[in-house]
């Protein structure tokens, strides 16, 4: 039986127990992608992005997922350009992928999930002193996405896929150096563009999307990364809540490629 208003609670994310959307939020994320939505921008500039190897720092097991750490005490790792006012500072970047292959990332281009999704978290150390800072800023971070897809198997992801064993168990670090992650960003400068939010708790509407159209290709085993992390994770319900309000103005960028 319907459950009465008083006793339908707000719904609540399965692995953090908090709010899936906050009331009244208006540019919740993550959200589909229609490409009949997406409006060509002419202002907008080619994404430039700077980063240097020696920032990485480590690759930390959080529990939900594992985070690739870097550097961000200085400008060494950046991007500017694209949507963005300024320049912003890499700090992690992390995977959401499922149980299977049919789903696991969390925005959807027309209405079509790839199996895994990469963000770049980058966040604004002009206007803010801190990451936990710009967090809570409309303008605070900027997160570059980009899809995974089944097909040939990606070099520069193996050499992260070869430490993942190493850090199996909830929060696990290891030592991991001399990465550069824009090997895992398609050479296509195209992308769309979002006014959104953190898509985890506490889901706060600080960040820029920068969707990357063109997917990267890695193979069956590789995207299957669950299966060398987190037993635990297994057993959490994955949960995908797509934001389906009105959502910001969806720009596209696109060079002839
Ligand atoms: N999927 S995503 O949207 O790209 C994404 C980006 C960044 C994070 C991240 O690093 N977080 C989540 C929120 C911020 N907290 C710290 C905090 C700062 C202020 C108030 C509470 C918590 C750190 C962990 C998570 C998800
Ligand atoms: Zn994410």
């Amino acid at each position: 039986a319907a459950c009465s208003s008083k006793t339908r609670n707000a719904a609540l994310h399965p692995l953090w127990q908090s709010p899936l959307t906050i009331p009244g939020g208006t540019r919740q994320s993550p959200i589909n992608i229609q490409w009949r939505d997406s409006v060509y921008d002419p202002f907008l500039k080619p994404l430039k992005i700077s980063y240097d190897p020696t920032t990485c720092l480590h690759i930390w097991n959080n529990g939900y997922s594992f985070l690739v750490e870097f550097d961000d005490s200085a400008d060494k790792s950046i991007i500017v350009g694209g949507p963005l006012e300024n320049q912003y500072r890499l700090k992690q970047f992390h995977f959401h992928w499922g149980a299977i292959n049919d789903w696991g990332s969390e925005h959807t281009v027309d209405s079509k999930f790839y199996p895994a999704e990469l963000h770049l978290v980058h966040w604004n150390a002009v206007d803010y002193p801190s990451f936990e800072d710009a967090v809570m800023e409309g303008n605070g971070l900027a997160v570059i996405g980009v899809f995974l897809k089944l097909g040939a198997r990606h070099e520069g992801l193996q050499t992260l896929v070869d430490a993942l064993p190493a850090v199996r168990h909830k929060d696990t670090v290891i030592e991991f150096d001399e990465f550069d992650p824009s090997c895992l960003i398609p050479s296509c400068p195209d992308y769309w563009t979002y006014a959104g939010s953190l898509t985890t708790p506490p889901l706060t509407e600080s960040v820029t999307w920068i969707i990357k159209k063109k997917p990267i290709e890695v193979d069956e085993d590789q995207v299957n990364l669950n299966f060398t992390l987190l037993p635990q994770r297994c057993s959490e319900p994955v949960f995908h809540q797509q934001f389906s309000g009105k959502t910001q103005k969806l720009s596209v960028f696109s060079e002839i490629c």
